[in-house]
């Protein structure tokens, strides 16, 4: 008797009207057919999952590292400006990688002061309408299309944030940081504002309003440090790193 057609897929036999004409390859090479699925949800969980791994990647080797927040609109004749280049030199001095946004404003004068000290210049930047794309001070820059994404990454590889002058994707990253150590989802890291003038008033209604109101607890406001001084902001950073800050445990423990 004759032996029937058949074909192996892993574990699986198939014979006789279960053999299928094409190979594996060949239907994953073939171009024709819907193309509707890139734009449904299963696809939109790889893309995203794939965002993770190239994040995760591209970071792990990265050594201790401080996040800089500030305005995308700080042009360059702003003291802030100057500000953010000098807190990415003196940063970097100290040994840490300086992450930003990857934007324009104040993420591109902290990606320079690193860069041009010879520090590690990271940018993670975001995929928007409006995009100008990497600043040209970002000498490691991955490019992302959902922010969560990104900011699990500013979290996870950084050991404190420092925050300049900005508006409302400053204050996002600002708060979400607080909220994730209040939360306990972080481990707890400090967060220095530069700039008495810009933050005072913030931080004076968290104070007399929020806390007062009993809105939040005293301990979340010890989180915060608000200086004109860059030194100031950096030596907090370094006693995190070394387990000095009060209030501040520190961020790896593996
Ligand atoms: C508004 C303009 C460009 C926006 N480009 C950005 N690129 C990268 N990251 C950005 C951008 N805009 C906002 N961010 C993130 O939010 C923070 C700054 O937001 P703010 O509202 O300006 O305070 C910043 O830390 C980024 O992570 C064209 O000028």
């Amino acid at each position: 008797m004759k032996e029937p057609r058949n074909r192996r897929r892993g574990p699986v036999l198939m014979r006789r009207n279960q053999v299928q004409d094409s190979t594996t390859d060949q239907r994953l090479l073939d171009s024709r057919g819907p193309t509707d699925w890139v734009h449904t949800d299963p696809w939109r969980v790889m893309r995203i999952q794939s965002e993770f791994i190239e994040g995760f990647g591209a970071l792990a080797e990265l050594g201790p590292a401080i996040a800089v927040f500030g305005s995308a609109r700080t042009p360059l004749d702003n003291p802030s400006y100057a500000d953010a280049e000098a807190l990415g030199a003196k940063l970097s001095a100290a040994g840490f990688a300086v992450i930003t946004g990857g934007g324009p404003g104040a993420m591109e004068a902290a990606n320079k002061g690193a860069s041009e000290s010879g520090g590690v210049s990271v940018g993670l930047g975001i995929e928007l309408p409006f995009e100008a794309g990497l600043n040209q001070w970002v000498d490691m820059g991955i490019n992302f299309r959902y922010f969560f994404a990104r900011k699990t990454m500013f979290v996870k590889y950084s050991q404190g944030f420092v925050v300049l002058p900005g508006g409302l994707g400053t204050l996002d990253e600002l708060f979400e940081a607080l909220t994730l150590v209040q939360t306990r989802k972080v481990t707890s890291f400090p967060v220095v504002l530069i700039g008495t003038a810009y933050w005072g008033g913030l931080v004076q209604w968290l104070r007399d309003t929020v806390l007062a109101e009993g809105k939040m607890s005293p301990e979340d406001l010890d989180l915060i440090t608000v200086t004109d001084d860059l030194d100031h902001a950096v030596d907090i950073m370094v006693a995190a790193r070394e387990g000095r800050a009060p209030g501040v445990t520190p961020h790896r423990p593996e």
